[in-house]
């Protein structure tokens, strides 16, 4: 079996979909999650990108639909978690209301995140490292403080914690181990990036959103494509098992190699 297939069938994609049934499928499977867990709802942490907006809007209909159902009360919780000013949170508001999602908070993790870094900053020189830690490790610290305050939330509203890691990224480990990483349930797994839009533009997903590129926002500028050095168009080409160019192909072959241990169980003796 050639690697490409090998990684498809890891990573259970199909070729096409038929997004109302992928939106039933997914809808359906939180809600018997939630049942089976004895759970209260479901927290996803909103970002202003189309992913969460997928998610939470699935997520919103699992909870109403429960609660609908069983006559109990079940919650959707949307958790805005800037790092201090963020430009486009006007477009995790905006999800907030196309879902009519009637509990959100906003959890800054500014302090947080500052706080971390100072602690690790301050004890490098004494490791012969004298340069402040990298914008990379300091976004992996944002995306691991919003996991933290996100598990404290969930805790106390004995939530389960929605993640939004689906194909596209699995594929490249494109995701903070034990950060954006870790979570509960991640109903877009299966799905590429170009069929997370599809299902976008068959929910209510506000047009701002469905015409952004994908950003992680761990620092100015960033953006997924150029930070992996591959298109999501190719990226989903590849995952749908069409031919790409070769070099492309063995940028996706390399990243998926490299980053195994974030998708495998933690290795242990
Ligand atoms: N072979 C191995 N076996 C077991 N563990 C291994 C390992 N190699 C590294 N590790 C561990 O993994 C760590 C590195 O992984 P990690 O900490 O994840 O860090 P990193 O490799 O930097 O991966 C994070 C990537 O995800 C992107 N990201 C992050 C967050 C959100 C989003 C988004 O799209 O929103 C994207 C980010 O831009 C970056 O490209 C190492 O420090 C080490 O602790
Ligand atoms: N500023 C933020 N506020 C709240 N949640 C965030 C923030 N940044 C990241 N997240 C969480 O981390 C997840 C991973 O981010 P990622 O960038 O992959 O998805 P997205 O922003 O929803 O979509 P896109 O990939 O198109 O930017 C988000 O879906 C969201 O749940
Ligand atoms: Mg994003």
């Amino acid at each position: 079996m050639s690697i490409q297939q090998q990684i498809i069938d890891d990573l259970r994609v199909q070729p096409t979909i038929e997004p109302d049934a992928e939106i039933r499928k997914r809808v359906d499977f939180l809600k018997s999650y939630i049942q089976q867990s004895g759970t209260q709802g479901l927290l996803i942490a909103i970002s202003g990108g189309i992913d969460s907006a997928v998610a939470a809007g699935l997520c919103k209909q699992a909870t109403d639909e429960l609660s609908e159902s069983t006559g109990k009360k079940y919650m959707t919780l949307g958790v805005y978690q800037p790092y201090g000013q963020q430009s486009d949170i006007a477009d995790s508001y905006a999800v907030a209301e196309a879902f009519k999602l009637e509990h959100t908070v906003e959890t800054d993790v500014q302090s947080g995140v500052d706080a971390i870094t100072d602690l690790v900053n301050k004890v490098l020189p004494s490791i012969d490292i004298q340069d402040p830690i990298t914008p990379q490790a300091k976004g992996n610290i944002k995306a691991r403080t919003r996991m933290v305050t996100q598990y404290a939330l969930a805790n106390e509203l004995n939530l389960l914690v929605v993640g939004t890691d689906h194909a596209s990224e699995a594929i490249t480990g494109f995701f903070t181990k034990y950060g954006d990483g870790a979570v509960d349930i991640t109903p877009l797994s299966t799905l590429n990036k170009r069929q997370v839009r599809q299902l976008a533009t068959h929910m209510a997903v506000p047009q701002s959103i469905l015409d952004k590129a994908p950003s992680a926002g761990l620092w100015e500028d960033q953006t997924d494509e150029d930070e992996l050095g591959i298109t999501y168009n190719d990226n989903s080409d590849y995952l749908e098992g069409k031919t790409i160019d070769q070099v492309a192909a063995e940028r996706l072959e390399s990243y998926y190699k490299r980053t195994a241990h974030k998708r495998d169980p933690i290795p242990g003796i």
